[in-house]
């Protein structure tokens, strides 16, 4: 075996930036990981700054290498990952972003989209996209630097600004400027890909008023996107691999067959089900997207995205101080009153899919003078796994018979058994945990390797996936059913006006 048989996966996600070094067997070797401050100027509003997301993958992945004992001449190749949408405009002289990084759960362009949706605009976007009007995506955040940004707009057109998602910026950064490039499950997150062809829109570029100048050249998932400046990490090594972190989980999971489900909890929550080579149009408010382009050849996922999942145990934590850890949250569920029921439906930052309300907040129902920090608890971790039937109700709908009835799960969430079997009881399906839990950066790795000539094919990959825990349904069904009508109701009584059904 040559000496460069490892690879580097860089998993920049929303609230921290980590870096993992896998061996050709899928070992992890080595990890580091670093938080990063997150910046809320206004409600709504949230913000990078993207200098400390360079500095932090910098030095995460420097950590990595170092923790497995290696050096920059083991690493046969690079993989990024990335949190998706997160919109950041440079300066392609001097390289320095031109504003904070406009966050994937920002809400700013609400107001933007709901315009472009009353102009009717939405069935040529969702055609074209398979995406919908929302401020979720990158387009409107595009725009909306373009306008506020004094001189941005002309310094656009003269093409002196580039545009990237995370995984861009960093493959600039980390190529010294030689290579503005994504790839394209990352690009169709942008509102700005049609989804068929793998090209950019000029109708999108034309509705969102977006200078085709600044955007990066749309590439494979698997590939060589360029080699990284020798000063970053002592030597040369070949960046091989870029996916949007959900689609690398996805084939994280090996979830490479159609019908195929995994859903990840961090921050947020993302159901993706594997749709085989062609793209499926929903008809129940799930979004389109590409799951991989290798050798040019895309295949497609339906994707339901949750923006709070972690998030509603970050603020039990950081909001209300009820636990000190995430950690304790499943244990205090567990001593919750079963007699109480108490609903959070967590729109903090709107709903995602199936609602896409942007405007919607927050609200807690069925609170009593009996209710404790240990109801609330529960009722933030069951939030999560009833927003997950909605997506999984949404996704059988659409593909009909032949969707899995088994979820593969992964995420920082997934340590609480508590929110797992809950998930599987309100499913009334299995969901799998598989050994290995860092499945983005896994499928980050395994596209690097894919294009490296280790880590062999899809299939070999797949018989590598084993299971750490399965967990069966134990709720009668007439129980999940009273349970997920009263959640039903309760997103009822929180959309905004004119959302409600
Ligand atoms: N044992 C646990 N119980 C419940 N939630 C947890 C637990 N451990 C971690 N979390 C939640 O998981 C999230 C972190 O997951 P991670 O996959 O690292 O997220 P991200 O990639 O979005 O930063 C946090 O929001 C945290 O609150
Ligand atoms: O950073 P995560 O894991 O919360 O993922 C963010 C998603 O990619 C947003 O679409």
């Amino acid at each position: 075996m040559s000496r460069a048989a490892h690879l580097l996966a860089i998993d920049q996600g929303t609230t921290s930036s980590r870096a993992l070094v896998f061996d050709p067997s899928a070992r992890v070797l080595g990890l580091a990981q670093a938080e990063f401050p997150q910046s809320y100027p206004h409600p709504g509003w949230v913000e990078h700054d993207a200098e400390e997301i360079w500095r932090t993958v910098l030095k995460t992945a420097r950590a990595a290498i170092r923790n497995a004992g290696l050096e920059a001449a083991d690493i046969a190749a690079i993989g990024i990952t990335n949190q998706r949408e997160t919109t950041v405009l440079w300066d392609r002289a001097t390289g320095r972003p031109i504003h904070n990084a406009i966050v994937w759960q920002d809400r700013r362009t609400a107001e933007a989209c709901a315009r472009l949706r009353a102009d009717g605009a939405e069935p040529l976007v969702s055609a074209t996209t398979g995406l919908l009007l929302d401020p979720y995506f990158s387009a409107t955040k595009i725009a909306w630097l373009l306008d506020r940004i004094p001189g941005a707009r002309a310094q656009a057109e003269a093409g002196r600004l580039a545009f990237g998602t995370i995984d861009s910026f960093l493959l600039w950064r980390l190529t010294s400027g030689a290579v503005h490039a994504t790839d394209a499950t990352n690009a169709s997150r942008t509102l700005l890909l049609d989804l068929r062809t793998g090209t950019w829109s000029p109708e999108m570029l034309r509705l969102f008023r977006i200078p085709e100048a600044i955007l990066p050249e749309v590439r494979d998932t698997a590939g060589l996107f360029g080699v990284t400046e020798p000063r970053c990490f002592g030597a040369a090594i070949a960046i091989r691999g870029i996916a949007g972190d959900q689609q690398a989980a996805l084939a994280g999971q090996a979830c490479f067959s159609p019908g195929m489900v995994k859903s990840t909890y961090g921050t947020g929550c993302f159901a993706l089900m594997h749709t085989g080579d062609v793209p499926v149009a929903s008809s129940n408010r799930l979004i389109t997207t590409i799951a991989t382009q290798l050798g040019g050849r895309r295949t497609y996922a339906l994707e339901g995205a949750i923006f709070i999942a972690g998030a509603a145990v970050q603020w039990l934590r950081d909001g209300l101080g009820v636990i000190a850890h995430a950690a304790e949250a499943g244990a205090l569920a567990e001593a919750a009153d079963p007699a109480q029921e108490v609903t959070l439906v967590p729109a903090f930052v709107g709903l995602g899919a199936p609602y896409w309300d942007a405007e919607a907040r927050g609200a807690i129902f069925g609170l009593t003078r009996g209710t404790t920090r240990a109801e609330l608890a529960r009722a933030a971790l069951e939030s999560v796994a009833l927003q997950t039937r909605d997506l999984i109700e949404a996704m059988r709908a659409d593909w009909g018979a032949g969707a899995d009835t088994v979820l593969r799960v992964d995420g920082g969430m997934t340590a609480s058994d508590w929110t797992m079997q809950f998930l599987a009881d309100i499913l009334g399906a299995p969901v799998d945990r598989p050994r290995v839990q860092e499945t983005t950066a896994l499928g980050a790795a395994f596209f690097a390797g894919l294009s490296a000539g280790l880590f062999g094919d899809q299939d070999a990959f797949a018989r590598s996936w084993s299971l750490d825990r399965r967990f069966a349904p134990r709720m009668s069904e007439a129980e999940r059913e009273r349970r997920y009508a009263r959640w039903r109701d309760a997103v009822q009584r929180t959309l905004s006006r004119g959302m409600r059904v």
